[in-house]
């Protein structure tokens, strides 16, 4: 549907509120997130300069960022601290959901102010390991980086009251970036969910390779019907295809204008919502009333928030088998040192978790730590020394200042292009051990991201297409669909793509390995 002039989508971020800080309440924010509030009302003549509420708005103490509000004080909490999505209702009519007949399978609703709370520990002082940053995020893996949030998000799940006729609903799904397990459930995911609604399955679209298929004529959409995308979650990959690059965001929208689409479903990265969220702005702009819906999609685990991507653990469970594979080698030489890099471009979580899980690694390397090759070999050796064998895991984008000769660039898509730490480490341990040490390197990076879910990834790519169309259905727009903190919710893109997320080199998790491994500092 096309309006008259540009779409202004009903309000999306948080209402902008600068509200004073009484002292007390700055105490009582036990001097983490809220710093930069704390340390501004608590000198007077600085108190003074801090805006006074405005008229009609609630006394509470919060501060503004980009995307949301950051409680202060829990005390305060009042109606409004959510994270807020966009939505299209304005030029949609309301109808009843086509569940409501039997109460959704007797399973009720969800309401549109259900919501998650997103801060959920209350931490004694703030000398609590993880006290920083709590009633937040960090961005860069850093304290600087720390951004506040909102005390809730909106809860995902299916409405009463839902935005669009089924029967009127064309919509497309495509999957874009580097592959990952679940590409496959999520489509079909999304097909299942809105034929059950009455979408007709004729006029459910699959994009072909990526953003580049809504416009190159090489690669025709393809029509997915329930029968299509049966069974596809049985096997790696997708079935739609999947690029880098090509997101010619005026061209897609021209041809979401001329399909008559007013539902997109983008299965993506950061790269990928960043897509979404431009295209839903270009409809804005254009007046093309489309609902966008983003699915996060990254095997590296790094978008923000989210408590796990999918097909994260799917890949958990692969890398550690190359761990595994890495230690049975090793132990099987003299001075045996075994080698496995796994993915994880800018957030080392697959080498985290992977390491954690199989129990056999000496040392864990990942991007957000820097490391000294010359420690790192005097740690190698005491390890041989100690036990006869070694393994190292390394994250692909660990190490990458001390490559001599980094690849440099950026890929289609804008990411940069690594150099090669796995060879490069493997060559420094050559030179330095000579013949001293059975040197089996092992780089399973993409046998890890081509294989079908498991069986908890499976479920929960289910409840994500899910719960994408529902968003879809209740006229949200440019909204992503995760697990934060064990609860489905709904995220305004634009809060998910501020950066990747990175591991916390200060956090419990990462503290947990080096303690279990008794890994030093290599730094
Ligand atoms: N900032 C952006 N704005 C619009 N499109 C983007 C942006 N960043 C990436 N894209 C597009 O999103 C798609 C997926 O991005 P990519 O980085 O390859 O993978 P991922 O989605 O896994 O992060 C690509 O087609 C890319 O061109
Ligand atoms: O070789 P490709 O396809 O560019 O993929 C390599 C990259 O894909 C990843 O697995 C995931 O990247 P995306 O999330 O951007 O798809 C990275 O860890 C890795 O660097």
């Amino acid at each position: 549907m096309r309006i008259q002039g540009p779409v202004h989508s009903n309000v999306s971020v948080i209402r902008q509120r600068i509200v004073r800080v009484p002292p007390a309440l700055c105490r009582s924010a036990r001097g983490r997130t809220c710093m930069q509030v704390s340390c501004v009302a608590e000198t007077s003549e600085a108190a003074k300069q801090v805006p006074k509420p405005t008229a009609g708005l609630s006394t509470g103490a919060y501060v503004t960022n980009s995307f949301g509000a950051g409680r202060v004080s829990r005390d305060s909490v009042d109606e409004e601290d959510v994270l807020e999505l966009k939505n299209l209702r304005n030029y949609l009519v309301p109808r009843d959901s086509p569940f409501i007949v039997d109460n959704n399978h007797g399973g009720g609703f969800v309401g549109d102010r259900d919501r998650i709370r997103l801060h959920t520990v209350e931490f004694e002082s703030a000398d609590s390991a993880g006290s920083f940053c709590a009633d937040g995020m960090m961005t860069q893996g850093d304290e600087d980086s720390c951004i506040l949030l909102p005390e809730w998000a909106i809860r995902c799940g299916p409405r009463k009251t839902i935005y669009f006729d089924p029967k009127q609903v064309s919509a497309a799904v495509v999957t874009c970036g580097g592959l990952c397990p679940g590409l496959n459930d999520v489509v079909q995911n999304i097909v299942y969910t809105l034929t059950d609604y009455g979408v007709p399955e004729d006029n459910i679209l699959g994009i072909r390779y990526g953003l580049r298929g809504f416009y190159e004529r090489d690669a025709k959409p393809i029509t997915l019907t329930r029968k299509y995308v049966d069974g596809i979650h049985l096997k790696g990959g997708t079935m739609l295809g999947t690029s880098r690059g090509g997101a010619n965001v005026k061209e897609i929208v021209r041809r979401i204008d001329l399909w008559g689409l007013n539902m997109v479903f983008v299965v993506g990265g950061n790269g990928g919502n960043a897509a979404a969220n431009a295209i839903s702005d270009e409809c804005e702009a254009q007046g093309v009333v489309c609902t966008v819906v983003g699915v996060p999609k990254s095997i590296d685990n790094d978008i923000l928030l989210i408590d796990k991507c999918f097909g994260f653990e799917t890949a958990v469970e692969e890398a550690q088998r190359a761990l595994l594979a890495a230690k049975v080698e090793a132990s099987s030489a003299r001075n045996g040192l075994g080698l496995v890099k796994l993915m994880g471009r800018q957030s080392g979580f697959i080498a985290m978790q992977a390491s954690m899980a199989s129990g056999v690694a000496d040392v864990c390397l990942i991007p957000e730590i820097p490391f000294r090759i010359d420690k790192l070999i005097n740690h190698i050796a005491a390890v041989f020394e100690k036990q006869g064998h070694c393994v190292v895991c390394i994250a692909e984008g660990a190490g990458q200042d001390i490559l001599l000769n980094g690849a440099g660039g950026t890929d289609a898509s804008g990411n940069p292009i690594l150099a090669d730490i796995g060879i490069f480490l493997r060559n420094e341990f050559k030179k330095h051990f000579k013949g001293d040490a059975d040197i089996k390197y092992i780089d399973p990076s993409y046998m890890i991201r081509s294989v079908p879910t498991t069986s908890n990834d499976r479920i929960y790519c289910k409840v994500l297409g899910q719960g994408a169309v529902h968003g879809a259905f209740a006229g949200y727009t440019d909204i992503t669909v995760g697990l934060v903190n064990t609860h489905y919710v709904y995220l305004p893109i634009p809060m998910i793509i501020q950066a990747p997320r990175k591991v916390n080199p200060k956090g419990r998790r990462w503290n947990r390995l080096i303690a279990a491994i008794r890994q030093p500092d290599f730094s």
